[in-house]
């Protein structure tokens, strides 16, 4: 990867401000080039040319970490042993990002195409990230529970918490990554499901308008569920 690719990547964090070390610097830019690289036989994502790449795809997987670390000490979670799955991942997106900036969060990436689950299991090992896997299925079919689930560009709030609906484990919390603040959508959810925040998001480099939609299972869904905390 070039010098002014790896000065793009160390900008996007001062201004998003996170603290990441050499090593995660380089595993995000090793990454990048991963996705670079393999795009053509995988058909990983759109976006193709690496400058754009970094903005669209690394800084935006980037805005959500600071939100996402500060609501797993919400929910007093020390981000060790925190699980978190990423529905429709694609080729690792936000999951493998995540994974690199947080290092003690276990994360699963799950999606319906072979190849793509494949590749997050080759970029898992090459870059030695032993926190990270990739996951061949529907996320309908997954019978273990995390603390977060989250999502980009997957598919509107009512099918997302419906088909992640039974891995949410009781306390947990969906991050959906959203462009602009999606009103309609959050009317359409189930009363089971309660939006407890719309956190509005800031991409270093990008114009366009992102947030994060934070939702939880509605008390007496989990309730009804006889579920217990985590
Ligand atoms: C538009 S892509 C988004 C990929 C990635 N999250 C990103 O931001 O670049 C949506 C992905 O969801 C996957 N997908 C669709 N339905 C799914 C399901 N029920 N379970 C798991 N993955 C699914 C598709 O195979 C596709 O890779």
């Amino acid at each position: 990867m070039s010098a002014s690719l790896a000065d793009a990547l160390h900008e996007g964090l001062t201004a998003l401000g996170l603290a990441l070390d050499a090593g995660q610097q380089a595993a995000l830019l090793a990454y990048l080039d991963w996705l670079a690289r393999w795009n053509r036989v995988y058909n990983l994502t759109a976006v193709r040319d690496p400058r754009e790449m970094l903005t669209h795809h690394l800084l935006d997987s980037l805005a959500v970490v600071a939100p996402l670390r500060r609501q797993l000490a919400a929910m007093g979670q020390s981000q060790g042993g925190a699980r978190l799955l990423d529905v429709g991942s694609g080729g690792g997106l936000p999951g493998v990002v995540l994974a690199i900036a947080c290092p003690d969060v276990q994360v699963s990436c799950v999606d319906t195409v072979a190849k793509k689950a494949l590749f997050v299991q080759q970029v898992a090992a090459a870059l030695r990230l032993p926190n990270v896997r990739g996951v061949h299925a529907r996320v309908e079919r997954l019978t273990e529970t995390f603390d977060v689930v989250t999502s980009r560009a997957f598919a509107s709030l009512a099918d997302f918490v419906h088909w992640s609906g039974a891995v949410l484990a009781p306390q947990g919390v969906w991050m959906a990554m959203k462009g602009k603040v999606p009103h309609e959508e959050m009317a359409a959810l189930p009363p089971a499901v309660s939006v407890f925040h719309v956190e509005p998001l800031t991409v270093p480099g990008l114009e366009a308008q992102r947030c994060i939609v934070w939702m939880r299972k509605a008390a007496h869904a989990v309730a009804d569920a006889g579920g217990e905390s985590t």
